[in-house]
């Protein structure tokens, strides 16, 4: 009979990164809104793929400060579309939760602008633009300092009994 090897796989983490907002925005709590729905971005604040921190200005506009970590490698050095279209569905989702519209995302346009290079500590800004009916379109972009990563616009629909 073959013998089972038993590998030791050595996972290293990433040193913290600072995840810290602007003078004048206060953390949201997004966990209690809506339970552990945000697990697939937010789940591992410590870990190697994406860590984030939620805010809301003084406007209550939804603020996000995302780490790329190595885990969400797509071209070599730079984060995989997917991962910048998985924070886009989550922050601007959010966004619509923290405005008070119980919703899923319908429709996601996500245009990529720029290479977003891994382990840079980038910002996502939202607004809800308008809510007719059971829509509410969110946009958003992600960026840092003069450069924008990605811009979004997000067909949110309300669910009903919710
Ligand atoms: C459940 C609890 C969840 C808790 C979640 C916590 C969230 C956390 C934060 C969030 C983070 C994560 C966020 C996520 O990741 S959410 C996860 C990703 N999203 C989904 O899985 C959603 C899947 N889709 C659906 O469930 C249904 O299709 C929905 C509910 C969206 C609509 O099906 P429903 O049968 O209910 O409604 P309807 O078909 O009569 O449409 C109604 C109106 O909307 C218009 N329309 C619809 N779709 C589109 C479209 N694609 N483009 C343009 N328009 C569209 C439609 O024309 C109509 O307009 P009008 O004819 O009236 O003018």
């Amino acid at each position: 009979m073959p013998k089972t090897k038993t590998e030791r796989v050595t996972i290293s983490l990433c040193p913290p990164v600072d995840l810290g907002g602007e003078p004048g925005w206060i953390p949201f709590d997004a966990p209690s809104l809506v339970g552990e729905s945000l697990r697939f971005v937010s789940g591992e604040p410590d870990g190697n793929r994406f860590r984030a921190r939620y805010y809301r200005d003084a406007e209550q506009h939804l603020h996000a400060r995302i780490w790329f970590g190595p885990e969400t490698e797509g071209p070599p050095g730079h984060a995989h579309g997917g991962a910048v279209a998985a924070v886009m569905d989550e922050a601007l989702g959010l966004a619509a939760w923290a405005a008070g519209y119980p919703i899923v995302v319908g429709n996601l346009n996500v245009s990529f602008r720029n290479m977003l290079p891994l382990q840079k500590v980038v910002t996502v800004e939202s607004r809800v633009i308008s809510a007719e009916g059971r829509k509410v379109m969110v946009h958003g972009r992600i960026f840092s300092g003069e450069t924008v990563y990605a811009e979004a616009e997000c067909l949110c629909i309300t669910i009903p009994g919710k």
